[in-house]
């Protein structure tokens, strides 16, 4: 409970109305950046803080200690806690019926709902919202990643051959720029449910020990500067015949704006490297040339003239420019969903396929977002007061965008629409929604693997 160290939350069981005895709160994003929502990352926060027995006699005495100092005045509510600790033997008196994580949702849609199932317990359900209201942080990353995936998928469609390396196409790189371990692993993992490329180590750790994955991501060999520019500036060549060297297989990337990305392509990689580069191509190894700097969408269109010029360039199946199997460009700095549709209509400008580029992104894709990207918010729309149930609801004269919705909620598809039934008036049969957590204990576990398969983007859709 001391995760909730949130002052206000700890007076709330006293502000209710006498005799409330069931409070139902859900979760939606009211709308924001994007249109809909991958919903992702509530497994997570149920099986690290609420499964199994959570309340103790320690977590107990120390809130009460911590309470007393920050308020001054006793308002804990031992009481309550104790009742669930003795009751309930710790296990968390709540019912959460969710999304099944990985689906995507327009939004304003209900995406899980949260109640109380000891009427003693009504305070209960929203002490619990400081917590579960950050799966805004998962599910942003994944939706914010998914739109990448969709707009990269488009330039596919009209510029490369096929599909087939759509999922290393968007690399992460943000673990450094992540304000935690924590957060970085759980950002991390919310990537890879659209994407295999990753340096976010934490994320693997996430996707293994809560979402039953052995390996959700890869990586290559790749120079950072310090690797190359301890070489001296003379002896960037050296830095660069190195990496070839000590990585004569498969795929190595090479960053190569250390001093000057335009001498880099033109002289060092294609002159003094170009024999060793082709005779790599023969086992097919392949160099990804990095540059790290100066205005994305124009950098990368050079250095493709650059390299295409030295290497040589073939027309691919949808009559655009390929360079050798051999040599690639990966962009990682700058890049974001906004950067990403301007580097696109440049590619497609100057004929180039986007198959010869594959992309990273840091700070945009795990930092950059907030709970109002997509506007996300918990609230109670229904309570029992004095033995009967009512629907509760905010509609505030200075936001209407802030209405919450009211009574007991479903979620159903009406006409392949997602609809959110209000007032109880929903098919529970016809539910999507469906009970992950009860009374201590996960009622549903879903896969990466399943989720991922539910987050597919529809290839075929008109791109
Ligand atoms: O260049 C690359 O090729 C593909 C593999 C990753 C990679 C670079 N990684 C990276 C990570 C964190 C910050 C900056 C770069």
């Amino acid at each position: 409970m001391t995760h909730n160290l949130c002052r206000s939350k700890v007076t709330h069981h006293k502000q209710y109305p006498e005799n409330t005895t069931f409070v139902y709160s859900y979760f939606e994003s009211r709308g924001g950046k994007f249109p809909k929502t991958v919903f992702f990352g509530l497994q997570y926060l149920i099986k690290r803080w609420l499964v199994g027995p959570v309340v103790t006699k320690e977590k107990i005495q120390e809130a009460k200690e911590i309470y007393n100092l920050h308020f001054g005045q006793d308002l804990f509510n031992e009481e309550g806690w104790n009742y669930i600790l003795e009751e309930h033997d710790g296990h968390l008196p709540l019912r959460i019926k969710a999304v099944p994580e990985g689906t995507i949702i327009p939004y304003k849609n209900v995406l899980f709902t949260v109640e109380n199932t000891d009427p003693k317990c009504f305070w209960l359900t929203n002490y619990f919202e400081t917590l579960l209201v950050q799966v805004w942080y998962p599910m942003t990353v994944a939706t914010n990643s998914y739109y990448q995936k969709d707009l990269i998928a488009k330039c596919m469609q009209e510029t490369a051959d096929d599909f087939s390396g759509l999922s290393y196409m968007l690399h992460d790189f943000g673990f450094r720029g992540s304000t935690s371990v924590e957060s970085a692993g759980i950002g991390g993992a919310a990537h890879l449910v659209n994407f295999e490329g990753t340096d976010t180590i934490a994320a693997l750790t996430i996707a293994k020990n809560f979402y039953d994955c052995d390996i959700a991501g890869y990586s290559i060999p790749a120079a950072e500067h310090s690797t190359i520019t301890t070489w001296q500036k003379d002896g960037e060549v050296n830095g660069f015949r190195n990496m070839l060297e000590k990585f004569p297989e498969g795929i190595v990337a090479c960053v190569s704006d250390s001093y000057n990305i335009w001498n880099a392509c033109e002289n060092l990689w294609g002159e003094q490297l170009k024999d060793v580069i082709i005779e790599r191509g023969e086992r097919n190894a392949r160099l990804v040339v990095r540059p790290d700097s100066g205005n994305p969408s124009d950098v990368v269109i050079k250095v493709l003239e650059i390299l295409g010029r030295k290497f040589g360039t073939s027309t691919n199946s949808k009559g655009y420019k390929l360079l050798p199997p051999y040599i690639r460009v990966i962009q990682g700095d700058g890049v974001s969903y906004e950067t990403l549709e301007e580097i696109g209509r440049n590619l497609k400008r100057h004929e180039w396929s986007i198959d010869n580029v594959t992309f990273g992104s840091g700070g945009a894709l795990l930092q950059k977002i907030d709970r109002d990207t997509q506007k996300c918010a918990y609230k109670c729309s229904s309570a029992v007061i004095n033995g009967k149930e009512v629907s509760v609801f905010k509609q505030p004269i200075t936001d209407s965008g802030k209405k919450s919705k009211k009574g007991r909620l479903t979620l159903e598809l009406k006409d392949d629409q997602y609809v959110t039934v209000q007032r109880g008036k929903g098919d529970t049969n016809k539910d999507i929604l469906v009970t992950v957590f009860e009374n201590g204990k996960l009622l549903k576990d879903f896969t990466f693997e399943e989720i991922r398969k539910r987050a597919e983007i529809d290839l075929l859709k008109d791109k």
